[in-house]
């Protein structure tokens, strides 16, 4: 079966200054995704920079990276404790961690943003950065279901922006989605898809619209059952049970919210609400806000539609 690409249509035109290959990257943002990806990122060899407002978010994603690199390590070279040992120590050999991202911008070629899911405060990250950086370094967000376009005006390089979308957990789901904007050159393109690559992960190309392929598929489907049980349908623990065992699914939708975040689901929710208030199936969910509002967050803070 053969598919006719619907991004044959190639952006603007090359940047003369950009370095193709990206091999030294900043992480903005050490929570959840950030760490995950500087993580795959200092595995693969690439120089990394994790960065956070907060020195205790990077005490704590240190320590689960260095659990999680164990892992890896364990799977990757099963009999063979010395490869292991060499793996882990490389990886971590790769990592920096700080709390600004002044220093490594003046080398970096890509700066990936995984702050928490909020336009004013990735614009304005990209528009101090914008200043720093060199030419050549490449300007990508994590953002589940921001519009690109508008993050990437902050910054004076649209053509060198684009969105790098991974999926929790990072060291184990293998998709990255990449997004490009109309003035995505296809110079940045093929080099984020390259990193992609290089970071072991599948690449799918994607316009930049709403949820892209993956978030705008998941996200309804998370909040219809979200509204399954408002409505008193069925109870949360049995709706998981039946995805997982009716449809395959490995995680059922409360767990997989719980595991996202539920602080991240209503993020998304509250800007799709807002850009597209016609749309039902972006409809807000009185339960959701309630439980983002007792802090009641998910698996992050212990309690969201479970106890952990
Ligand atoms: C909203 C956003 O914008 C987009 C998103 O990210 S949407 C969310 C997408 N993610 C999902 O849908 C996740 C769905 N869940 C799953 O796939 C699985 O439940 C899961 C991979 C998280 C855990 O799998 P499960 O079998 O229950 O647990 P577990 O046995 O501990 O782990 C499976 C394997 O992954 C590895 N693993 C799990 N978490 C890991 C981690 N953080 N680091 C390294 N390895 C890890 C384990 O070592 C194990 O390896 P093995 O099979 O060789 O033993
Ligand atoms: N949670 C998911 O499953 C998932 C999956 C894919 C994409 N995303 C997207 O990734 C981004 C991050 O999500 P997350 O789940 O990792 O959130 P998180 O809350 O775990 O982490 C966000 C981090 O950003 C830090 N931060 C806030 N302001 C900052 C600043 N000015 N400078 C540096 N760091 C700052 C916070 O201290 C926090 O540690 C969001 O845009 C989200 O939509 C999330």
């Amino acid at each position: 079966m053969a598919f006719v690409s619907q991004f044959a249509r190639r952006g603007l035109s090359t940047s003369s200054s950009l370095n193709a290959k990206i091999q030294e990257v900043i992480v903005i943002g050490g929570g959840l995704m950030g760490a995950g990806i500087a993580q795959v990122a200092a595995q693969t060899g690439h120089k990394v920079t994790l960065v956070d407002i907060s020195q205790q978010v990077l005490d704590k994603s240190n320590a689960r990276i260095a659990e999680s690199i164990k892992r890896v390590a364990k799977k990757q070279f099963k009999d063979d404790a010395d490869g292991a040992g060499k793996f882990i120590d490389s990886s971590l050999a790769n990592m920096n961690i700080a709390t600004t991202a002044n220093e490594a911008l003046l080398t970096a070629d890509l700066v990936l943003e995984a702050v928490v899911e909020n336009m004013a405060l990735k614009q304005k990250l990209f528009a101090e950065y914008d200043q720093i950086a060199p030419a050549k370094t490449i300007f990508a967000s994590n953002t589940s279901s921001l519009p690109i376009s508008e993050i990437a005006s902050s910054s004076s390089r649209p053509d060198r922006f684009g969105g790098l979308h991974f999926f929790n957990p990072v060291p184990v789901m293998k998709l990255l989605e990449v997004v490009r904007i109309p003035e995505t050159s296809d110079e940045t393109f093929d080099a984020m898809v390259a990193w992609g690559k290089a970071m072991k992960k599948m690449t799918v190309d994607c316009k930049d619209t709403p949820g892209f392929i993956v978030n705008r598929l998941l996200v309804p489907y998370l909040m219809e059952a979200v509204r399954l049980v408002e409505r008193g349908d069925a109870s949360a623990k049995d709706v998981d049970l039946a995805m997982k065992l009716g449809a395959g699914h490995p995680m059922g939708p409360f767990e997989l919210a719980d595991y996202v975040g539920l602080d991240t689901n209503k993020f998304i929710m509250d800007g799709w609400s807002a850009r597209f208030p016609d749309e039902p199936l972006f409809r807000q969910s009185e339960m959701l806000n309630k439980m983002v509002a007792e802090n009641k967050l998910g698996k992050k803070t212990g309690e969201g539609f479970y106890k952990y």
